[in-house]
């Protein structure tokens, strides 16, 4: 699908005494929402329920109201079994045989935020989410949703590594949204499906550091000049915020959010069936720049990151956005880092 393979991502599994967990046949998925009862978190469970992959579907929340929607959720005639738990006293038995963890869990933006003056409030939820992965599920695959991503994947990473169960395949910030988003701005300007196009998009997910390759879109995409090529590159980039504004206080995205949320839960599940070929973008543990995490196109497979694609070859406009964008992930990284050590 994307162009260039560079190599593939270490596994420190081995070095942590990690099975693969895997069987080659496995169809049957427990797959956890943690952040279950919110605006991405309900409609993500929904799109869940139907994906024929899940036979179990654990949803937690904090929020009163979540056993209700795993009640609701349950009277769907899909085979999938559901659960609701609520509060930290029913988060491990929620965790527990998970082979995969979506995390929506925490605050979203209003109007005039950036994502990192959410760092104060999510940072918490997503370290002790992680823990109680850690010690209940070691080997489950986390899939984190809560922003600012840049920073809760390796908040993430270090308390994994803390536990002693680090295996770096196993950790992903969705980056979905921006993939999805640029196929459909694509499909729009091309007047085509925008299922049709395939566009990576790498660096991070925030401002700066979402890159998207529009010199790699298949099919190219029929823009004139520079100067639309930048101004699509910066709606890409900006395309939170507007749906942040739009929604005038009352949130960030949440469906665009949950159906990308649920593709990429679907092509993890897919991965740990054994299907070959499974490609998404994901923000991973990484050594292709000086950033030590990076999103690019992926293999899932059995034990989640099974090959890092690399990002191919870019053009002089994208390598500029690529240095604006490293000082910015190596500062989000090292703000991840710092309060996991702390
Ligand atoms: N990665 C992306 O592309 C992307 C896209 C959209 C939103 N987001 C982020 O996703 C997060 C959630 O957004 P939302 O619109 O669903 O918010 P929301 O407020 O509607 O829902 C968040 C849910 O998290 C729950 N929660 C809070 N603390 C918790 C805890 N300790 N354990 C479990 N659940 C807890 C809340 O009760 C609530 O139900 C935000 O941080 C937002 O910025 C990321
Ligand atoms: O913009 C936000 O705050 C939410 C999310 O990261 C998005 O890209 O929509």
């Amino acid at each position: 699908m994307f162009s260039r393979a560079i190599k593939p991502v270490a596994s420190v599994a081995a070095q942590n005494g990690l099975k693969n967990f895997s069987t080659s046949s496995q169809k049957n998925f427990k797959v956890v929402v943690a952040g279950a009862a919110g605006g991405i978190g309900q409609p993500l469970a929904l799109l869940l329920k139907q994906n024929k992959l899940v036979t179990r579907l654990a949803l937690y929340d904090i929020a009163p109201v979540t056993p209700g929607v795993g009640v609701d959720l349950s009277h769907m005639d899909t085979p999938a079994k559901v659960t609701g738990h609520q509060g930290p006293d029913q988060l491990a038995d929620a965790i527990k045989g998970a082979d995969v963890v979506v995390i929506p869990a925490g605050v979203p933006r209003k109007p005039g935020m950036t994502r990192d003056d959410l760092f104060n409030t999510n940072a918490s939820i997503v370290r002790d989410l992680a823990a109680c992965v850690a010690k209940n599920s070691p080997k489950a695959i986390i899939a984190i949703i809560t922003n600012p991503v840049n920073s809760m994947v390796p908040i993430a990473s270090e308390v994994m590594k803390k536990a002693g169960v680090y295996d770096p395949n196993r950790i992903l910030g969705v980056t979905t949204l921006d993939v999805v988003r640029a196929a459909a701005f694509i499909g729009e300007i091309n007047g085509v499906d925008p299922q049709t196009v395939s566009i990576p998009v790498i660096g991070g997910h925030s401002g700066v550091t979402i890159i998207p390759l529009l010199s790699q879109s298949k099919p190219a995409v029929k823009l004139s000049d520079q100067g639309k090529i930048d101004a699509l590159t910066k709606r890409i980039q900006e395309a939170g915020t507007e749906v942040v504004k739009a929604k005038a206080g009352g949130g960030s995205a949440t469906l665009s959010m949950a159906y990308a949320g649920a593709r990429l839960t679907g092509s993890v599940l897919r991965g740990l069936k054994g299907e070959s070929n499974v490609v998404e973008c994901a923000y991973i543990k990484s050594d292709l720049t000086e950033a030590t995490y990076f999103a690019n196109p992926v293999v899932l497979g059995k034990n989640g990151v099974e090959k890092n694609l690399g990002f191919g070859s870019l053009n002089d406009y994208e390598k500029q956005l690529l240095k604006a964008a490293i000082p910015e992930l190596q500062k989000n990284i090292k703000t991840g880092e710092d309060f996991a050590k702390k």
